[in-house]
């Protein structure tokens, strides 16, 4: 627990230490995960970059060894430590922190997780953000989801969390792109393509067989530029992505066809389209308290809904520092707030990936909270639907 890390820890130098950027990499069975990592390991801009795997046995480092310390940690040629998950993830978490703490290791500038194919990403991430001490010393920068060429496209057709896996990214990496020999295994990458336009058009992409997927490219992705340390706002919400990619849904899909049946669970079309990316954005400053009720509601009335969300906030009572917001599911960061706007537009912004949640209900919501008008994003649906009568809604919009 937080009690075994010393407290001067934090005081060592003036003020608290700037918290470790996190990210989670992840990506379904036999994307190519492994397989990144041991080339991410051998890259000297990894050094000081921790990385957590669930076994050490799958990745074959033994040839990178230099150390092997007794608390499941070994240090890499590269600089890059190795950490296995013992115990749990947040005793691993806090013993790097020991490691830090005590001099042990001199600096810890990146910690990766990887994620089992299978897994959510978004418990991994709650584990940091809802402990009090680990999300005062780690934050949130990315998920990096590893997406198939060859198979994405039945893989995020056939299962729920590949789908969840690729919407909440902030990197697309495709892997196998060198195995897309036949036109039909092209045809297929497009398609796969469109899907992710639609479940998530604001991660960059990036591949790994052009050899895009460096260390610099898959992580820096959060607020900060790692390098002046000023936030990029711009860059963080690519707000301007979501621009058509979430206000035609519904006309994204038609003429696929459906393979599966009915049953629950396997209409493809209507998951595909379950999951939603769109923004919202007003000229006028957001109340703190209307913030803090749509928040409220949100996350308590439909948190497992809300697979993502990003946000730059006006507030009427501080107009010159803007508050940062971040979520995943019902877990959100403790709001941030920026010393000043980083350029001219000083709009709220908020980017959402929403599942079974349409973009009308939170819009009217968003409206009823805090009054404010939302000129630039004109949704028919939200003119037409009544909040009250969907706030019982289960199921997807037709
Ligand atoms: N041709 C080709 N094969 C790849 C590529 N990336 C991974 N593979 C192969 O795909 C298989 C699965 O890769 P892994 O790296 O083990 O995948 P993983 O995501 O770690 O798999 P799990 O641990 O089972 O979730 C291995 O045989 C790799 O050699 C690629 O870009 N091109």
């Amino acid at each position: 627990m937080a009690s075994e890390t010393p407290a001067p820890a934090t005081g060592r130098r003036k003020g608290p230490k700037p918290p470790i950027p996190l990210s989670v990499l992840t990506g379904f069975l036999g994307s190519g995960k492994t397989t990144l990592l041991n080339r991410l390991l051998k890259d000297p801009a990894m050094a000081n970059t921790a990385v957590i795997i669930n076994e050490f046995g799958e990745i074959g480092l033994d040839h990178l060894f230099v150390e092997q310390a007794g608390d499941g940690i070994v240090e890499l040629s590269s600089g890059c430590l190795c950490c296995t998950i013992r115990g749990d993830l947040v005793t691993t978490l806090e013993n790097l922190l020991r490691r830090l703490d005590n001099g042990r290791m001199e600096r810890l500038d990146r910690v990766v997780i990887e994620t089992t194919g299978l897994a959510d990403p978004a418990p991994i991430l709650h584990t940091v953000m809802l402990h009090p001490y680990l999300v005062m010393r780690y934050r949130l920068e990315s998920v990096i989801t590893l997406v198939d060429a060859v198979n994405g496209l039945s893989t995020l057709e056939e299962h729920e969390e590949a789908r969840k896996q690729s919407a909440v990214a902030d990197r697309l990496v495709f892997t196998k792109t060198d195995l897309l020999t036949t036109e039909a295994d092209r045809s297929a990458f497009e398609q796969l393509k469109q899907k992710l336009d639609a479940l998530n058009p604001a991660a960059r992409r990036l591949d790994v067989q052009a050899g895009e997927a460096v260390a610099e490219r898959l992580f820096n992705a959060g607020l900060y530029n790692p390098d002046t340390k000023i936030p990029d706002v711009a860059a963080w919400l690519n707000a301007e992505a979501y621009e058509g990619a979430g206000h035609d849904h519904g006309h994204h899909h038609h003429g696929e066809a459906h393979t599966h049946g009915h049953e629950h669970g396997h209409d493809v079309n209507r998951h595909s389209e379950s999951i939603r990316a769109f923004t919202l954005s007003t000229d006028r400053p957001v109340p703190a308290s209307a913030l803090e009720m749509f928040l409220d509601l949100l996350r308590s009335a439909h948190g497992p809904k809300l697979l993502r969300v990003k946000g730059i906030v006006q507030l009427a009572e501080d107009p010159d520092r803007p508050v940062v917001i971040h979520g995943v599911q019902h877990v959100f960061h403790p709001p941030a707030t920026l010393e000043a706007w980083p350029d001219d537009d000083r709009r709220t912004r908020m980017v959402f990936i929403t599942k079974d949640l349409p973009e009308g209900f939170v819009r009217k919501m968003f409206e009823a909270f805090s009054g404010a008008l939302l000129p630039d994003t004109p949704d028919h649906k939200a003119m037409t639907d009544n909040p009250l009568a969907i706030s019982g809604f289960t199921g997807p919009v037709r």
